[in-house]
């Protein structure tokens, strides 16, 4: 099911948005654009959160998910202890395949932690990057901290900030759009934005790729294909379904037709 040849981020389809299909892609490695926006395409989210409550834990789910094909993956301990996720990290870490992010692997990234990130990096675990909120450390910083090879998102979830972000592509190099449903994951979440504003974000976004985020199932792919979306994240759509890995493979697939 993980096969590397079938992976998404390494077919050769036309990328969905019209600028990204102008230009080459502009960084090379990890941080490749159309590597990342190809990797959109299954990103899994969780934490202890978001499983231990389901008697599951963090690693069983990840290695569920990772046959089931995902294409992206984020810890997102809250609350959590940097010591803590350090390890968790390392856990996961261990249990990635080898190689290239976006071609033989998921990408790996830390939600918030820049920190945490950091130390990662330095201890060489397969982990690509953070991705931060609006009001986490700003963009800039984080880009400092990190260095030049990290992959960085950013949450987005209005056409002001989606405009604020787009011209930080140099920057920072996806964003998450949400709520794209309302969602029981995310305590301060606002309602969900639907279809039509979700659209506008994406437009104002471009030319970073973006994944729809909040209560996403796979029944949304053709919806958010169409409205200029890059990919399907999801927490509770895997986690509390009854079959990890089938739950990974349907979102997988339900983008890859949906695209
Ligand atoms: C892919 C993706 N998109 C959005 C978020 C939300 O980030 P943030 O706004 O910082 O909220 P928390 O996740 O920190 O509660 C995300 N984590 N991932
Ligand atoms: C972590 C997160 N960020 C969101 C945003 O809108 O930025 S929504 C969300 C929770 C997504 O979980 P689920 O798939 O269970 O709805
Ligand atoms: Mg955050």
């Amino acid at each position: 099911m993980n096969n590397p040849t079938e992976n998404p981020m390494n077919d050769t389809q036309n990328p969905t948005s019209d600028s990204a299909a102008a230009a080459p892609a502009p960084f090379d490695g990890a941080r490749n654009r159309e590597r990342i926006r190809r990797a959109m395409t299954a990103y899994f989210v969780l934490g202890p959160q978001d499983v231990e409550p389901l008697g599951r834990t963090v690693l069983d789910a990840v290695k569920q998910a990772l046959a089931g094909g995902i294409t992206f993956l984020q810890l997102r301990a809250k609350p959590g202890d940097a010591g803590d996720i350090l390890e968790l990290a390392r856990q996961i870490s261990a249990i990635l395949p080898q190689g290239e992010p976006g071609i033989d692997r998921p990408y790996f990234v830390i939600d918030d932690r820049v920190d945490v990130a950091w130390a990662a990096r330095q201890e060489g675990l397969k982990v690509d990057g953070v991705h931060v909120g609006q009001t986490d450390l700003p963009v800039r910083h984080v880009r400092a901290l990190l260095g030049d090879d990290a992959v960085i998102g950013l949450s987005t979830g209005s056409v002001a900030e989606a405009q604020a972000a787009a011209p930080l592509a140099d920057i920072i190099d996806y964003v998450g759009i949400g709520p794209y449903h309302d969602t029981i994951s995310k305590a301060d979440a606002p309602d969900g934005l639907g279809a039509e504003r979700f659209a506008a974000v994406s437009r104002a976004a471009r030319p970073l790729p973006n994944c729809a985020i909040g209560g996403v199932t796979p029944e949304d792919a053709p919806q958010i294909a169409a409205n200029g979306g890059d990919g399907l994240c999801v927490i509770s759509f895997i986690c509390r379904a009854p079959s990890i890995e089938h739950a990974a493979y349907e979102l997988r697939s339900a983008w890859e037709n949906a695209r």
